[in-house]
């Protein structure tokens, strides 16, 4: 598979030894051997019993109309997808797209391009909604953007194929995550415990895969190797929720769409404390995302956030230079 020559260093301000040391490694927090994660098979037991409630909520929903559906058209490979992050927001943000006319989804996560690649490309058609002239195929798997092997299986399906990464701040990512494997797993260490390699030094133990994840420069330098960066867009996933709409528009130009999704279909529910879908022209209740999503966190000791937030702000500030975009996580 050909790859683009990315010179990443014209966006570097000052060399940073150590973040440079973390991205170029190439360690893939999917990596058995690398990555300490508590989770690990535990992880797909997770994810799965995750998406099910995913897809529960929304089919239960008023949303989601799915396009133009009427059992014509043919499936088609995916023409954008959602790679990521895991916890950034990327059920809400394939909801949210779902509602435009021009957009048909799996509702599932497929895990084609790092589970499931051995079935083959027809397999993965086949999940695929049908679609008509004009409409775009989608998918989510948040776990694509941290694995190693799927940015060059995506590019040999189609060097085109459009990408969107939600990104959230590393810490509040990593706690969400945390969160969702405890509300399986209750007996699982601390947050603190698992944050820290020597709680006395402070030295944060790196190897744990929700602290991985967030290192975001990391993996995307993975994926510039196969594409340009004007084929990612960066959906922020703070402004998911504080402006959905301003988000959507940048997602709809973004896959050259009709700004179709507006303020119109948001209504902020207070009690949730998300944004809700709404049908424009209707009085019909709006649709909220189930329980798994927006899940009360604990309480984090604050030293051991402060020591989360200089860990990642060498990354953070990489990530800022590399997609020319501030997210205001510092
Ligand atoms: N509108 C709306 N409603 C509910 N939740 C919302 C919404 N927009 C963004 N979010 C945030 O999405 C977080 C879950 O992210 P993901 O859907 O990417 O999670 S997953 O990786 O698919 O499990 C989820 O994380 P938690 O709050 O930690 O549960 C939410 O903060």
């Amino acid at each position: 598979v050909p790859r683009f020559a990315v010179d990443l260093d014209g966006t570097r301000t000052k060399p940073d030894t150590v973040v440079d040391s973390f991205i170029n490694s190439g360690k893939d927090v999917y990596s058995k051997t690398r990555s300490r994660d508590l989770l690990n098979d535990e992880n797909t037991k997770d994810e799965q019993g995750e998406s099910k409630a995913e897809l529960r909520s929304v089919k239960e929903g008023t949303s989601a109309p799915t396009g133009a559906y009427n059992g014509t058209g043919t499936k088609k490979l995916p023409q954008a997808i959602i790679i990521g992050v895991k916890k950034g927001g990327t059920r809400a943000l394939l909801e949210f797209l779902r509602v435009h006319p021009d957009i048909r989804a799996v509702g599932a996560e497929p895990h084609f391009f790092d589970r499931n690649y051995d079935k083959g490309l027809e397999w993965y058609r086949e999940l695929m909604p049908k679609t008509i002239e004009g409409q775009i195929t989608m998918e989510k798997t948040p776990s694509y953007f941290v694995t190693k092997e799927v940015p060059g299986r995506i590019y040999a399906m189609s060097k085109d194929t459009r990408l969107i990464v939600v990104v959230r701040d590393p810490v509040t990512r990593a706690i969400s995550d945390y969160t969702q494997t405890r509300s399986k797993k209750p007996d699982i260490p601390s947050f603190e415990s698992l944050t820290f390699k020597n709680a006395t030094t402070g030295e944060i133990d790196s190897t744990w895969s929700a602290l991985q994840i967030g290192m975001y420069a990391r993996h995307l330098k993975r994926w510039l190797q196969f594409f340009p960066l004007s084929q990612i867009l960066f959906v922020s996933g703070e402004r998911l929720i504080t402006d959905p709409a301003g988000e959507m528009a940048r997602v709809q130009d973004f896959l050259k769409l009709r700004r179709l999704v507006t303020e119109k279909h948001f209504h902020f529910n207070p009690a949730k404390g998300f944004p809700c879908l709404k049908k424009p022209s209707s009085n019909s209740k709006p649709h909220c995302l189930g329980k798994t999503k927006g899940r009360t966190h604990p309480n984090i000791h604050p030293t051991v956030v402060r020591h989360l937030q200089d860990f990642y702000k060498p990354f953070n500030k990489k990530f800022y230079l590399m997609t020319g975009q501030d997210f205001g996580w510092d």
